[in-house]
């Protein structure tokens, strides 16, 4: 595809993917590549106008569909405009949540269809998959512990209604998985971070001594 090497990052919110995905950087760093570690809507202005329209909390009418299509808008120009051209240059690319979580978030915890979102999303990125993806395995029950810990809040009915959905999300990613087991490798992130960082290196590691 490209000169780079393309890795996502995925799994349910609070797995330690931001921890990890910093360290990782570092240390391939220090081993002589260029690293970019980037998250949509990574910096991008029309991705991050787009992304505030999603999560604007006065959108209460907003349709399932429509915050469907507003992540792949924001996705293609993220891709375009930070990504491919990263890649063009050689660089590592380590993205933070890709086509997967609209997959898992939208396509089956919304309950759009994972077809449907997956169609919507190749219109957008037109092939450009990652050649590696790490899964971040990590109960949603435990991943929302380590978000609402580091708040120091106790767990309230908001986030128990929360739950269902992070473990609907949790189903989508298990099917996902599945449907792409070649590129999806899983690392146990309800372990320690040193212990969930070495893990994640092996992997990284071998994917790209495997890479040409
Ligand atoms: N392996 C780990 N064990 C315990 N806590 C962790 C671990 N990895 C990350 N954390 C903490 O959990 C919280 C969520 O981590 P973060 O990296 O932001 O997750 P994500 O990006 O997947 O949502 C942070 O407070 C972080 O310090
Ligand atoms: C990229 C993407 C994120 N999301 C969700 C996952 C997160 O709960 C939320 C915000 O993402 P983000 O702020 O990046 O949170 P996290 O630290 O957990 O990665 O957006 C989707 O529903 N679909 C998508 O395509």
């Amino acid at each position: 595809m490209t000169k780079g090497y393309f890795i996502s990052i995925e799994g349910p919110d609070g797995a330690g993917k931001t921890t990890i995905t910093e360290m990782v950087k570092e240390q391939l760093e220090t081993e002589g590549y260029n690293v970019v570690h980037t998250r949509e809507p990574g910096g991008i202005a029309i991705a991050e106008q787009i992304r505030a329209v999603i999560l604007d909390p006065k959108n209460t009418k907003m349709d399932a569909r429509t915050e469907a299509l507003l992540y792949a808008a924001a996705r293609r120009q993220h891709l375009v405009e930070k990504v491919l051209p990263a890649l063009e240059m050689g660089k590592i690319v380590l993205c933070d949540r890709f086509v997967d979580s609209s997959i898992a978030y939208q396509g089956f915890a919304r309950g759009i269809g994972i077809e449907e979102v997956w169609s919507i999303n190749q219109f957008a990125i037109e092939n450009a998959m990652p050649q590696l993806t790490l899964y971040f395995d990590i109960a949603p029950e435990r991943g929302l512990q380590r978000i609402n810990q580091n708040k120091g809040r106790e767990v309230n009915r908001l986030d128990l209604e929360d739950l269902q959905f992070h473990q609907k999300v949790y189903e989508g990613y298990e099917i996902v998985r599945k449907q792409s087991s070649n590129r999806i490798q899983t690392v146990n992130a309800d372990a320690s971070v040193e212990k969930v960082f070495e893990q994640t290196m092996d992997i990284v590691r071998k994917a790209l001594q495997n890479k040409d």
